[in-house]
């Protein structure tokens, strides 16, 4: 029988690449130059999976094609508000994801922003690259206790979990949450956690938030101008999510006039371009989406992918499908 035929959209890592050689009929992507709108059009129309990461954007108009060959979108990734997931249904396409393999190494990336952000960590070091650092003093680049300060959690899945484990058990964090369903109170209690109603509830509560829950249209701009206002002035934001979260201009606006004490962000609402008003704020750290670079992670993931695939082309429902 002959090999699926797969598209794999990105340069991936070496090891995975080729595994997935040995059982696909494989085009790789060696230029990792990402695809647009009609790159990805013909790839429905000309593979039979298609392996898109959160930089591959599907919405509905790329499914709207007179045939499409592709029978799964097996996405490098665990979040896909990227791809129109009811329009690749509607043409019989399935979606899978790889979740859990980069939860520890996300909120490393979250932890690391925390600290960053509340300790001028960003900032002592242009100083230091810069040529400006006049010696130890006792009234230089103070920043903000971490430890036992409360964190705050918007959408507690497996990353914001694994953010309350590092926060708790590692820093002695006070863990508040808020999600869209109830969080079982066995889940609560392993990291002495309050469950709070609503966002509002839990803003004005927290020293710093953090922000784990799903980017696309349902969560564009959760956290918007009136919200950044119930946050403490001393507050901290931390967006590893998806840039669209945030709205970034109420953002630069809170962190120019001061209405909150900084924040760090892994990613951007229109990445890899990032507002001029962000660039220049200080009390920012900025990282360029790193959440699941590790290299064991980026494998993993790969792996997570490959076994979808092969239960998908084995008949067996992929333990990742999505839609
Ligand atoms: N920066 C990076 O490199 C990475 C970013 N991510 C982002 O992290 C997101 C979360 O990943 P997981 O924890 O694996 O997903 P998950 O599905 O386990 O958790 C998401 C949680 O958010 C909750 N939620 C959804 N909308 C909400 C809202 N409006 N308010 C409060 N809670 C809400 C859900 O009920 C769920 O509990 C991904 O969708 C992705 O966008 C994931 C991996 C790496
Ligand atoms: O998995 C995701 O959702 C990412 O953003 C990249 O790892």
């Amino acid at each position: 029988m002959a090999k699926p035929r797969v598209l794999v959209t990105r340069a991936w890592p070496k090891a995975v690449e080729a595994k997935m050689a040995e059982a696909f009929e494989l085009t790789l992507n060696r230029d990792d130059r990402p695809l647009g709108l009609a790159d990805l059009r013909a790839a429905l129309a000309n593979y039979d999976a298609v392996l898109p990461t959160v930089t591959d954007k599907l919405p509905a108009q790329v499914f709207d094609l007179p045939e499409a060959r592709t029978k799964i979108l097996a996405n490098y990734g665990v979040g896909f508000a990227h791809i129109d997931t009811a329009a690749a249904k509607s043409r019989g396409i399935a979606v899978t994801n790889t979740p859990d393999v980069l939860s520890e190494c996300t909120a490393d990336i979250a932890m690391t922003l925390m600290l960053m952000a509340a300790r001028r960590a960003g900032e002592g070091e242009r100083e230091l690259r810069e040529g400006r650092w006049t010696g130890w003093r006792p009234t230089h680049l103070i920043g903000s206790k971490v430890s036992g300060a409360t964190l705050g959690i918007i959408g507690f899945g497996r990353i914001g979990q694994a953010m309350a484990q590092r926060a708790h058990h590692g820093f002695g964090m006070k863990i508040l949450v808020q999600n869209r369903s109830a969080v079982a109170s066995e889940i609560l209690a392993r990291y002495d956690a309050e469950q709070v109603p609503t966002v509002e509830d839990l803003l004005p509560r927290c020293d710093f938030v953090s922000l784990h829950c799903p980017g696309g249209s349902a969560n564009r701009h959760l956290i918007d101008a009136r919200r950044l206002d119930l946050m403490k002035p001393s507050a901290f934001l931390i967006n590893t999510a998806r840039g669209e979260v945030v709205d970034e201009y109420a953002l630069a606006q809170a962190l120019w006039f001061g209405t909150i004490g900084g924040a760090g962000l892994d990613v951007f609402e229109r990445e890899p371009a990032i507002p001029p008003e962000l660039l220049g704020a200080d009390n920012l750290v900025m990282l360029p989406h790193l959440g699941s670079a590790t290299r064991e992670t980026r494998e993993a993931m790969g792996f997570r992918v490959f076994e979808n695939l092969q239960d998908f082309f084995a008949g067996r429902d992929p333990r990742d499908k999505v839609a």
